[in-house]
């Protein structure tokens, strides 16, 4: 046999090889995947907890000890860190087949909150305001001193329409989302709407030295602040499916109530 033609036969047979581990493989993890749901449909009959972080954490360091040669560890680890990132992937989609959407007034932490729990769960994750000026090219500030705060409103609106057709996804809404009833009602047509409850006080705290707030701009101060929250107090109120008191809560334990609350509902 010439030597480029045993090359590519010997080529040819490892490639093989491959092929039978690759099936191999599919079939373990599709019957790991049809598990995680056997798992997932058990807890949720005897109400026990969905995520388990140091079951992650115990997963990775017995597969890891599985292997005849160590010299591959960061493979099996970061290859078993994303199987378990599909899993809870798929969990969260049997589990929250809608969006969550998360309200509440400036600085009560929907962003912050948002952004954990979609990591949390493996959800999409859609800020609107972030959606509106990347849509814009314009930071929100911007917006409201060239066009004006009605022209954000429409923006919202329209927003508001979009976003609530998408599925599986943590929506996090700008704080005057309650202004227009309308952008509830498109909200809550496929999502679940959670009300981050905070009051006057703690919200100056946390926000009053951030400059990218038009309707606090020159005017932060915690009676503003207890005044404007006021006005919208019961609009939030009717707005929320969920409502989430965060006071003297770290944002952990803010998205393992949502989790639980949601769970229950
Ligand atoms: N539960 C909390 N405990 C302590 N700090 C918090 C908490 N929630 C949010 N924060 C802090 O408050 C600030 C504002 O939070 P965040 O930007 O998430 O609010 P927001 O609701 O998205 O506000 P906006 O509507 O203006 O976008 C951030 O610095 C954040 O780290
Ligand atoms: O509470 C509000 O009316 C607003 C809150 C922000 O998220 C932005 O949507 C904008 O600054 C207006
Ligand atoms: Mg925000």
């Amino acid at each position: 046999m010439k030597k480029g033609v045993k090359i590519l036969y010997e080529l040819e047979r490892m490639r093989k090889e491959i092929d039978q581990y690759d099936k191999s493989l599919v079939e373990i993890i599709e019957k790991r995947l049809e598990t995680v749901l056997d798992i997932l449909k058990y807890k949720q009959e005897k109400g026990l907890p969905i995520q388990h972080p140091q079951r992650e954490h115990d997963v990775i360091e017995k597969t890891t000890s599985y292997l005849r040669n160590p010299e591959f560890s960061i493979e099996i680890q970061e290859l078993f860190k994303e199987i378990m990132r599909l899993s809870r992937k798929r969990q969260s989609q049997v589990l929250f087949p809608c969006n969550i959407v998360l309200i509440g007034f400036m600085g009560s932490g929907k962003s912050t909150v948002g952004k954990l729990l979609a990591q949390q769960l493996e959800m999409e994750y859609v800020d609107m305001d972030h959606y509106i000026q990347e849509k814009l090219g314009l930071t929100i500030e911007q917006i409201f001193e060239t066009y004006g705060e009605e022209f954000f409103r429409q923006h919202e609106k329209e927003t508001a329409m979009e976003l609530g057709l998408l599925n599986n996804t943590i929506i996090v809404c700008g704080g005057g989302i309650i202004l227009n009833n309308e952008n509830i009602v498109n909200l809550k047509r496929n999502g679940k709407t959670i009300l981050l409850n905070t009051e006057a006080e703690e919200i100056y705290n946390r926000i009053k030295d951030d400059k990218s707030r038009p309707l606090l701009k020159d005017k932060m101060s915690v009676d503003y602040i207890d005044k404007l929250l006021c006005q919208r107090k019961s609009l939030y109120l009717d707005a929320a499916d969920i409502i989430v008191d965060t006071h003297d809560k770290n944002i952990d334990a803010i998205c393992k109530e949502i989790v639980g609350t949601l769970l229950r509902s």
